[in-house]
């Protein structure tokens, strides 16, 4: 079967505590930050709302149903290499990304420096040029569990076509 179809994802990850020093991962780059994410795997929200987001696309269902969270095998995993394993799965079935929009919401850290180097770390696992990959951030305005530090949510939203 021949098409277009999109998909969208989102995911959250609460912040680790201070004391704990746990490195930051969005989009496969280590950030430098005063805290990590909380996760069974390396907990790279935005790579984790962009992957919901491909399966989503592909009809194939949810991170969590191909990577559960109670298997070992998955402690501390590389998301990038997840998301390469997702890649796999689409391409089987015929599936190329045309582009995507990945967006952080939270207040810190702030993406601006760190976003071109998102966009060329991954922007090669989906098979697309880095201005097919766009990254963007928006705070809560200090509003809501992201608004007050306590954690990160990502979205995502692909397009993919196969024919
Ligand atoms: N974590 C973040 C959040 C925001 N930005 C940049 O700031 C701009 C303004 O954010 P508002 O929430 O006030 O709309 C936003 O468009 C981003 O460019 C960021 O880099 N990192
Ligand atoms: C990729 C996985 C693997 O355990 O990562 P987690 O860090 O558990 O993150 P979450 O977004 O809660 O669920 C997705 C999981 O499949």
């Amino acid at each position: 079967m021949t098409g277009i179809r999109v998909g969208q994802g989102f995911d959250v990850h609460r912040f680790t505590s201070p004391e704990e020093h746990r490195p930051l991962l969005l989009m496969g780059c280590e950030i430098p930050h005063d805290r990590g994410l909380v996760g069974h795997s390396d907990a790279d929200v935005m790579l984790h709302a962009l992957m919901d987001a491909l399966l989503g696309a592909a009809g194939l269902g949810d991170i969590g149903q191909h990577f559960p969270d109670t298997d070992p095998a998955f402690k501390g995993a590389d998301s990038a290499q997840l998301l390469q394993r997702v890649m796999g799965d689409l391409a089987e079935r015929g599936w190329q990304v045309v582009n995507a929009d990945v967006c952080l919401i939270g207040e810190r850290p702030k993406i601006g420096p760190h976003r071109q180097r998102m966009r060329d770390r991954v922007a090669p696992i989906l098979g697309v040029p880095s201005e097919s990959l766009n990254v963007k951030a928006t705070t809560t305005e200090k509003l809501g569990f992201t608004g007050r530090g306590e954690g990160l949510a990502a979205q995502a939203v692909v397009l993919i076509q196969r024919g």
